[in-house]
């Protein structure tokens, strides 16, 4: 009977193939205890475009770049949209953020908000000045640790989170201390556990009637998180308000009173709640620090591995900066090399195995199929950007294949490569992350000779991520800096 009623439904439907599903839980028995190797190899038998049943719920894994193309552009207004998942109810505000947000007014503003307040071209040269104190502030770090191993990671992330703590809200709040709950590796830890449980799989999710059971731990996970986040957002907003009524004629100085100031406006579409305005700098800190600094790692990490990699950047940086100065970021458009490293570091290291979760407003067809409203799209940027049909030994790291290329390769318009994802959900701290991203290699790799830590050989450097959705490195780099510059430069 059960294999009667899925025949009779394909038929009845065109839709895309995929094992058949069990009653309940769907093909939740194929893919619940590794999602992202499972899908993978469902991918492979099944082809670039299957239906996967999580619970009850329409999945579709999308794997070829004509795929992509099909849901992020020919059909991007109805798949825009995201589904109601834990991590959104509990991190993102009950979906008032923007990563959860499904497509609407609340998600169209904040959009807005965004390009106009924290990422248009004005606004990226005016924090210019944070990014270049931040990473001198880095380099000098770096350098008073010389000859010793140190955790590359860790001070990349203090970098980026000091540099968005400052466009956000202006201040850094968390000191260097002792105290485990004042100190920015507290914000960091914090940060890097929303941006993995934003990533994880939760049975509660597709089987609903399951979900207070919170089998995985997840959803327990998330509400203490967010408590302890929120206690954070709750310091700085009351920061905030007691600055603006301390100032007669108060001029907004990051974004936080920006959105302060339009809580006041009672003609905006939507209007800006306190809860909103967490929600918005959650983004920010949940989609910025650990992507960029995870990519730079990986790039690092990367060019130790290939020693020649890193000779030929280091050539490229002599030859246009010389070695008396640092690099600014007006010079990176002379620095092909470097840019072809980024390339193909967030192609064989993309934020994570898939875009976030698309969802679709309606029914519709997309490659001849048959989608219902409600289904869920999972774009597989890992398999695309690894596709033999399209890259050449694509397992292995070759800057060289993107020479003569533009980093604009990476903003979506090309299929075969989305990072960023693509359409109205494209990441919209593209530039900024790539921005920090190029100027930071670039930096570190002209300041530093960059050796492994004792007793680490070029061939244990591990290439391989934990396996989750987003791709960590699975062993963290333990790294050696000896600076390179003339020493005033530090
Ligand atoms: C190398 C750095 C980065 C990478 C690789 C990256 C990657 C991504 C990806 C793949 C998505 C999902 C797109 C989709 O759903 O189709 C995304 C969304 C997003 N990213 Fe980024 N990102 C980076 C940096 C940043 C930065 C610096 C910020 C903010 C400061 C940011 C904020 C966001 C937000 C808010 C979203 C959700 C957009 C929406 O749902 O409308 N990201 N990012």
């Amino acid at each position: 009977i059960i294999s009667k009623t899925i025949f009779n439904q394909k038929l009845e439907k065109h839709l895309p193939p995929g094992p058949n599903p069990w009653p309940i839980i769907g093909n939740l028995n194929l893919i619940a205890f590794d999602p992202r190797r499972s899908i993978q190899s469902l991918c492979e038998k099944y082809g670039d475009i299957m239906l996967l049943k999580f619970g009850k719920f329409p999945v579709v894994i999308a794997s070829s770049s004509e795929m992509a193309r099909q849901f992020l552009k020919v059909n991007d207004a109805i798949f825009a949209s995201r589904p109601a998942l834990a991590a959104g109810k509990f991190t993102g505000y009950d979906y008032k953020n923007m990563a959860w947000a499904p497509h609407g007014p609340h998600w169209i503003q904040a959009r807005k908000i965004y390009h106009m307040e924290v990422f248009s071209d004005k606004k990226m040269e005016s924090f210019e000045h944070i990014r270049v104190e931040e990473r001198r502030d880095l380099v000098s770090r770096l350098c008073s640790l010389s000859g010793k191993t140190i955790m590359l990671k860790d001070h990349l992330s203090k970098y980026t989170l000091s540099i968005i703590c400052r466009m956000l809200i202006s201040k850094k709040y968390f000191v260097e201390s002792e105290h485990e709950n004042s100190s920015s590796k507290h914000l960091e830890s914090m940060v890097g556990e929303l941006l993995d449980l934003n990533g994880v799989f939760n049975i509660g999710d597709w089987i609903p009637w399951l979900s207070f059971l919170d089998l995985q731990g997840y959803v327990g996970r998330m509400k203490a998180l967010q408590k302890k986040l929120d206690k954070f957002y709750d310091y700085v907003i009351d920061d905030h308000e007691a600055g603006r009524a301390a100032e007669k004629d108060f001029n907004p100085k990051d974004l936080v009173d920006v959105l302060l100031q339009m809580a006041e406006n009672p003609n905006l579409e939507v209007k800006i709640t306190r809860d909103r305005i967490k929600g918005l700098i959650q983004d920010i800190f949940n989609g910025g620090i650990d992507s960029t600094a995870n990519a730079i790692e990986w790039a690092i990490r990367e060019t130790l591995k290939h020693p020649h990699i890193a000779e030929k950047a280091k050539a490229e940086l002599d030859k246009v900066i010389g070695r008396k100065r640092w690099v600014e970021e007006k010079d990176l458009t002379q620095l092909p090399y470097i840019d072809a490293i980024v390339m193909e570091t967030l192609r064989l290291h993309p934020l994570a195995t898939f875009l976030t979760y698309h969802y679709s407003i309606k029914d519709s067809k997309v490659a001849g199929y048959d989608m219902p409203k409600g289904t869920t799209v999972l774009i597989n940027i890992w398999s695309i950007a690894r596709d033999p049909k399209t890259w050449d030994s694509p397992n292995e790291f070759l800057p060289e294949r993107f020479l003569g290329k533009e980093v604009d390769v990476l903003f979506g318009s090309n299929f075969t490569l989305l990072p960023f994802g693509s359409g109205r959900r494209r990441c919209p701290g593209l530039s900024f992350g790539l921005k920090v991203l190029r100027i930071t290699l670039a930096n570190l790799l002209h300041g530093f000779n960059l050796k492994l830590g004792e007793g680490i050989r070029v061939k244990d450097v591990c290439s391989e991520d934990m396996g989750t959705a987003v791709t960590r490195p699975k062993v963290p780099l333990a790294v050696v800096v000896e600076p390179t510059l003339p020493h005033d430069l530090y």
